[in-house]
């Protein structure tokens, strides 16, 4: 095991802006506790089963419980979801949504989105809360309305990121709230090695919603890393 603060550890590591510090075991095991916080139901473990069998990912308990939180938040009653997967990351946008809520959804494998339509049900939601679109999200969502949205959710293509987020800042109302998942890569955004396009994408990703004047961003993190920004009004 790698010993926080020895030098392997520290020569490996990305200095961001000089404020990170050694992630100790003690902050480790805070995280896991944090993401398996909030219990699952069938419903959860249903869909999370079917997309262990697809061998799809879906977002852990903590990530679910953020977005959960966020669409709650912000009383969303529209949100854009790229990557609807099995549906896990869904159920938990439409139990933060208010009841009269429309999950739009984007994924380009129609047998992804016929779980996800099942997982919904089994949730207990009305079939008109939620509006499946199979195709790629870059052919999609430039159809869907200016300003329309309260919430974007991406989890799709994580080299498309900088793309998912020009067309958020036009599908976002003012104050609304757009989230990536994963921006962590399993650790490798913060490791010096040599990384492939993907992660020097998501560095990318990070720098520009850092920077933009446009944006309040934080990074949450929970499950693989979730980065959050309020489009200002
Ligand atoms: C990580 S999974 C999504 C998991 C889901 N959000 C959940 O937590 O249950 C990523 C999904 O993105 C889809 N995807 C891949 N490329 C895409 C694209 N260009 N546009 C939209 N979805 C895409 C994949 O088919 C896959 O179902």
């Amino acid at each position: 095991m790698r010993v926080p603060g020895s030098s392997g550890y520290s020569q490996r590591r990305v200095q961001l802006r000089g404020q990170e510090r050694p992630i100790t075991a003690n902050r480790q095991t805070s995280w896991a506790f944090a993401d398996a916080f909030v219990a699952e139901d069938d419903a959860l473990r249903r869909a999370r089963d079917r997309a262990r069998e697809s061998g799809v990912p879906s977002v852990s308990p903590g990530t679910g419980a953020a977005l959960r939180l966020l669409a709650a938040a912000t009383d969303a009653k529209a949100v854009a979801e790229i990557g609807t997967g099995t549906g896990v990351s869904g159920i938990y946008l439409l139990l933060g949504m208010r009841p009269d809520g429309v999950l739009t959804t984007v994924d380009p494998e129609p047998e992804r989105q016929q779980f996800a339509k099942q997982a919904f049900r089994e949730a207990g939601f009305a079939g008109n809360r939620a509006r499946f679109i199979p195709g790629r999200a870059l052919d999609v969502l430039p159809r869907l309305a200016d300003g329309g949205y309260d919430l974007v959710f991406c989890d799709g293509d994580r080299l498309e990121y900088l793309d998912y987020l020009a067309e958020s800042l036009r599908l976002l109302r003012p104050g609304g709230l757009v989230c990536f998942e994963g921006v962590f890569a399993r650790g490798r955004t913060v490791d010096a090695a040599a990384q492939p396009a993907e992660v020097l994408r998501l560095r990318e990703l990070l720098r520009t919603v850092r920077e933009s004047p446009e944006l309040l961003p934080s990074l949450l993190p929970v499950g693989d890393g979730l980065l959050c920004a309020v489009r200002r009004g």
